[in-house]
């Protein structure tokens, strides 16, 4: 049996109605290669049950997104350099991250995500963080073809003995980058489990966390089917569901 794994809409205005959604790749990666089931929450914030939600899902995945954390939930200015926002997603994903941590459900954030995890936990971000100094560029690559904007295209180093280099070694790999945002201050919850070559926080991981609660800056849904290391990432967050499954099976017997 599949089990359950929520993820937090976005959302989007189209075809004259505001719509809660997710982007396929997310979770065509947790149904082909982590072997769960995603379940679409959508964005209505203090709404959802998030403990009764969290009984009932066995693990929770953060998507990425082209909207940004409203500065205001980490105490910063709110100006157009840090838009667009989102702060249904916002109001939804931040409880509903506390409450994993918390409930010890398997997190497993990405981009967005991992940006949301570190601010849920008390931390900041820095905004069009390639215009400071001694930082490259971790923007998409211009262009229509997703396959382009998704490349693989620069090195992050895992730390030695982390959470993540027990899933992809401790061998540098090779990952997309998209964003334009990062970790500005770090939660003191979270541990640092990769850097770019500029230094920029590419990986963290929930200090004391029982299971997996990890968070990439980066895109492994994109080639979760075909790159090593996004696999990898993909089917130890399928494990760890499963494990937890495993465990709430048991406690309901
Ligand atoms: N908006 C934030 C988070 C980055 C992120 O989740 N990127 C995914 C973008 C998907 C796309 O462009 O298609 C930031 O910019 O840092």
């Amino acid at each position: 049996m599949q089990p359950l794994v929520a993820v937090a809409c976005d959302v989007r205005e189209f075809e004259r109605y505001r719509w809660h959604a997710a982007p396929e790749p997310y979770l065509r990666a947790a149904i082909e290669v982590a072997g769960v089931l995603p379940l679409l929450v959508p964005a209505f914030g203090p709404a959802i049950d998030v403990p009764g939600l969290l009984a009932r899902v066995d693990g929770v995945l953060m998507t990425g997104s082209k909207t940004n954390v409203h500065p205001s939930r980490y105490g910063a200015e709110p100006s157009s350099r840090h838009e667009p926002y989102d702060e249904d997603r916002d109001a939804t994903s931040l409880p509903l991250i506390r409450g994993a941590i918390e409930a010890g459900v398997p997190l497993f954030a990405i981009c967005r995500g991992l940006q949301e995890l570190n601010v849920a936990l008390g931390g900041s971000l820095a905004t069009e963080i390639q215009e400071l100094d001694g930082r490259d560029d971790h923007r998409a690559p211009e262009s229509d073809d997703q396959d382009v904007r998704f490349e693989i295209r620069h090195a992050v180093t895992p730390e030695a003995g982390g959470a993540l280099a027990r899933i992809v070694g401790t061998e540098g790999i090779a990952v997309n980058s998209l964003h334009r945002q990062g970790v500005e201050r770090l939660s003191s919850r979270l541990a640092v489990e990769a850097r770019a070559g500029d230094g920029t926080i590419e990986a963290v991981s929930v200090i004391g966390a029982p299971g997996f609660a990890v968070g990439v800056q980066w895109h492994p849904e994109y080639w979760a089917a075909t790159d090593t290391p996004s696999r990898r990432l993909f089917e130890a967050f399928g494990a760890a569901v499963r494990a937890h499954a495993g465990r709430h099976a048991q406690a309901a017997e």
